[in-house]
């Protein structure tokens, strides 16, 4: 039986291994490696225009990571914890163009036939997809530095749903190779060593209960956005949903295409 941590919002603070346990509860029962699309798309259950418009969607999210991470970046006073987190930047933006995070998502696009322009234009994406991300921008822009480092928690267990993905789709689907999928190879070790790092950061700065309760709620509404982004692409194209108005709706998403499908125009 899922727990759904049902603690009380705590009053006296835990121990540093206590907290750490409770963030991995949160994990355990919220993140994205529960969802029904993560897991049909693992499954190989989904067809080549859901994986399209998963791939299409999961870019904003990409494209908007160092966005997030630039702002946080920006209120460390610390140069050491800048350098640290200088890193994720260079992981997704690369050294210099056609390298970095962001191009090899793209590659995954273009290998799924997809129209870079339109990927990137953002245009199609659905409306759910783009005020989860942008939750997640504001709320690390918004919130403590603490809170907003604790956000970052999810990737404790991205390595984990990566892995589960990454083996399911070779598998089960001849549209992907392990080229299109090369984005998650360098996850595999980038993700744990930020990961280690938020967490021994949030270990020492939360001290008082109330700071802990904040980073437990941080890695709540993380699993949220990342949950509420696998909602939106259920309820449109698994679902006997509706793709919204301006979202994409099949096809490449070049001008020309034949079989681009109503919808795309916002
Ligand atoms: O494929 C995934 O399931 C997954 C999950 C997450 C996550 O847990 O937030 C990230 C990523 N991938 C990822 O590729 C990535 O660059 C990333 C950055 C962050 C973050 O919060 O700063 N999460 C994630």
């Amino acid at each position: 039986m899922l727990n759904f941590e049902n603690h009380p919002d705590l009053v006296e603070p835990l121990s540093m291994e206590a907290l750490e346990a409770r963030l991995r509860e949160v994990g355990e029962t919220r993140y994205h490696h529960r969802h029904p699309f993560q897991l049909m798309l693992q499954n190989g259950e989904l067809d080549k225009r859901q994986v399209q418009a998963w791939a299409l969607n999961r870019y904003y999210y990409q494209a908007m990571i160092p966005i997030k991470d630039a702002s946080l970046m920006a209120r460390l006073d610390d140069p050491e914890l800048r350098r640290i987190w200088r890193s994720r930047l260079v992981d997704h933006d690369g050294e210099k163009a056609g390298e970095g995070g962001i191009e090899r998502w793209l590659k995954l696009t273009d290998g799924l036939g997809l129209d870079r322009d339109m990927v990137m234009s953002t245009r199609a994406i659905l409306p759910a997809t783009r005020f989860a991300v942008e939750a997640y921008t504001h709320f690390v822009r918004d919130r403590t530095l603490l809170e907003a480092i604790a956000s970052s928690l999810t990737e404790l267990f991205s390595p984990m749903v990566i892995g589960q993905r990454v083996r399911g789709m070779l598998e089960h689907y001849d549209f992907v190779s392990r080229e299109t999928l090369a984005y998650f190879e360098p996850r595999l070790t980038q993700a744990p060593r930020d990961a280690e790092m938020a967490l021994h950061y949030v270990k020492r700065h939360a001290h008082r209960a109330d700071q802990q309760q904040a980073v437990i709620d941080a890695l709540r509404f993380k699993c949220s956005v990342l949950w509420a982004m696998l909602d939106a692409l259920q309820h449109a194209y698994v679902l006997p949903g509706q793709v919204p108005p301006g979202a994409w709706g099949g096809g490449s998403g070049r001008e020309n295409d034949s079989q681009n499908e109503g919808a795309q125009r916002p």
